[in-house]
């Protein structure tokens, strides 16, 4: 069984799925976190965030892992845990250029269909892509003012900020973004994340549920 919750950036798409994945007794897996640990790395070699074919060569080099754990997923190169410092400013503003490289996102594909099922599933084109015969397939949006409001109690910048950053953010990924045609599309906005999780839980299939 495969569930899929794809949306915008600071949607709620990794609390939601860690929240049903828990009702359903199955890991939960965060694709942005492989795109974010790429960018990372390649910041961290000084690497052009557009060279393709040299962030492949050290992405092959240094193997990255998901650990996909129920409360939280973890990333590993070797035995250093990078998960902590994948949510800078800095690897917020470069992920995007990483992310459209198609050998990049090939590679971040090829691990997360390794991937043990059951589970459920989050990132932007997992129902698209990635996982298109899921079992059920969710797209979150909310506004950006909402958004920004939610990472602002995460994050120590203003809200106007996180906002711009967050609708740019939008914009560069509008290319792997489109919800699947067959996904139901949930604007959190107005409701809270137990709100989400339960529309997410009564949106599932019988056999799912
Ligand atoms: N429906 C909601 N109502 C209130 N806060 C929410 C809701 N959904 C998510 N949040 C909060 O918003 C922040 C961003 O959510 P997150 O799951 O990290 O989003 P994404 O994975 O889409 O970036 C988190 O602090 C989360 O707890
Ligand atoms: N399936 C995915 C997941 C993430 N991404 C990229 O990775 C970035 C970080 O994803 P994320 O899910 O951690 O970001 P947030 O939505 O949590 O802010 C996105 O801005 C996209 O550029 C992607 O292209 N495809």
């Amino acid at each position: 069984m495969i569930v899929t919750i794809d949306g915008v950036a600071a949607s709620g798409k990794s609390s939601v799925a860690s929240g049903v994945a828990r009702a359903l007794g199955v890991p939960f897996v965060s694709s942005g976190l492989l795109y974010r640990a790429a960018t990372l790395l390649a910041l961290e070699a000084g690497l052009s965030l557009e060279g393709a074919p040299a962030l492949l060569a050290h992405l092959e080099a240094n193997p990255l892992r998901l650990e996909p754990l129920a409360g939280g997923n973890r990333v590993w190169l070797g035995g250093r845990d990078l998960t902590d410092d994948l949510h800078s400013s800095r690897v917020d503003a470069g992920v995007s250029a990483v992310a459209r490289l198609p050998p990049v996102r090939e590679w971040v594909n090829a691990q997360l269909r390794l991937l043990p099922d059951p589970f459920v599933a989050e990132g932007r084109d997992m129902g698209t892509n990635v996982f298109p015969h899921a079992d059920a397939k969710f797209y979150l949006t909310a506004s950006p003012r909402v958004r920004a409001e939610r990472r602002a109690r995460e994050r120590l910048e203003d809200v106007p900020a996180i906002e711009a950053a967050l609708v740019e953010r939008d914009r560069r990924d509008a290319g792997q973004s489109a919800p699947a045609p067959d996904a139901r599309i949930i604007d959190t906005s107005a409701l809270s994340l137990e709100g989400v999780i339960g529309a997410v839980l009564a949106g599932l299939p019988a056999r799912t549920a």
